[in-house]
């Protein structure tokens, strides 16, 4: 028992600002037991489904572990590349393209790395890592654009839990949300307009979202907002007239109603409008994962061809594109605001004060 120490502390240490990026997380392999334990440890997370703990573990443990992880299993096939799964590509190529940007500002002192909220690399994992290194700030950006319960704060909760087994607690920044920021709103159009150049504007662009459950929206989380709004200023920056535009929600779970419209069911129902050519964005999906190539990509793409529907386009996630990179690197110079300048000597200074001291450790 206690509380954990940084391991091989050394008092001339010297003092880093850490940016830690994360994701949701995303199985090992494509494989039935991975995706059992992958999971099982992400349904059950009380921010993610929110139901009395005792049935939960009955109907998760009794039924859905049972079903699900096969199911998905042979969906994460369908995407699973050489490199392994998509997520974890794109955040890895994410770390190292913002890591290079802050790197060249800062220089060393700032150390990037990702973690992920479910499955490896575990959030503790890597601020262990990070706090061993000397990081004594740390900034923690969720790669959620729009604020959910399910996403940002069980991410909040990830490090809380770590830092109750921590003994030395690193100086703390979350950054909480960034779904109208000017950059990120511009690298979205900007991937939008670059496909337009290629491919042509369609007779409708869905934006559309990961779903929760509509009792989440009723008892204040603020992601269906959060959602429309990203939505709006982003057909502002496009000058998208109404009618050519609209916002969905895709990747519902269990029976009960989710926020609507609903994606699927929208897209079955367009062809019989006039709609025939439709292009889909997944503005909340900052890389691409199973949900954007997988369901929307393929599954979707095929309920509107089966309802008489001509042409489908899915529009990449920004994942690591220069304009992303850019939006990111803002934000986060923007929130490390009075952090990295006086990293040296805070290293120095703590060295000497031991020394007078006559700490050895
Ligand atoms: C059970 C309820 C779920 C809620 C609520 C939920 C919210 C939510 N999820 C994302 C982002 C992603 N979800 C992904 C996969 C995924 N999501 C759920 C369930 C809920 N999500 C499941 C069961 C799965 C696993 C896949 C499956 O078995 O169908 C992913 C992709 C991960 C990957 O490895 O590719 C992302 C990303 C958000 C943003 C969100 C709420 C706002
Ligand atoms: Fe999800
Ligand atoms: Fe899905």
């Amino acid at each position: 028992m206690g509380y954990r120490g940084v391991e091989g502390f050394k008092h001339d240490q010297q003092d880093l600002t850490g940016v830690l990026i994360t994701n949701l997380g995303t199985p090992d392999a494509p494989t039935t037991p991975a995706l059992r334990r992958y999971l099982k440890e992400f349904l059950w997370d009380p921010r993610v489904v929110e139901v009395p703990r005792p049935i939960w573990w009955c109907i998760l443990n009794g039924i859905i572990l049972n079903i699900r992880p096969r199911r998905s299993a042979a969906a994460y096939r369908e995407v699973w590349t050489d490199q392994g799964s998509p997520l974890m590509l794109h955040t890895l190529a994410q770390r190292d393209a913002l890591r290079e940007r802050l790197q060249a500002r800062f220089g060393e002192n700032l150390m990037v790395e990702c973690a992920m909220r479910y499955g490896n690399p575990s959030i503790s994992s890597v601020i262990d890592r990070m706090q061993q290194a000397g990081v004594r700030r740390l900034l923690v950006l969720p790669l959620y654009p729009q604020y959910s319960g399910a996403t940002t704060a069980s991410t909040f909760d990830a490090v809380a839990d770590d830092f109750r087994q921590r003994r030395w607690l690193p100086e703390l920044r979350m950054i909480n949300h960034y779904h109208d920021y000017a950059p990120y709103i511009e690298a979205l159009a900007t991937s939008i307009e670059a496909h337009w150049e290629v491919h042509g504007r369609p007779d409708r662009l869905l934006m559309s979202y990961h779903g929760v459950p509509k009792r989440y929206l009723l008892q204040g989380d603020p992601y269906f907002c959060e959602c429309h709004k990203t939505s709006r200023l982003l057909a502002e920056r496009l000058g998208l007239q109404e009618g050519e535009w609209m916002t969905t929600f895709q990747s519902r779970f269990g029976r009960e109603e989710w926020l609507k419209p609903y994606t699927d069911e929208t897209l079955k129902s367009l062809p019989g409008e006039g709609v025939k050519f439709v292009q889909v964005v997944c503005p909340g999906f900052s890389a691409d994962c199973l949900e954007t190539i997988e369901e929307i990509g393929q599954e979707n793409r095929e309920y509107f061809m089966e309802a008489g529907g001509e042409r489908y386009e899915y529009i990449p996630a920004l994942n690591a594109d220069a304009a992303h990179i850019n939006a990111l690197e803002a934000l986060v110079l923007e929130n490390l605001g009075g952090w990295s300048a006086g990293a040296e000597i805070d290293g120095a200074k703590r060295a000497k004060l031991a020394q007078a001291q006559g700490a050895t450790q």
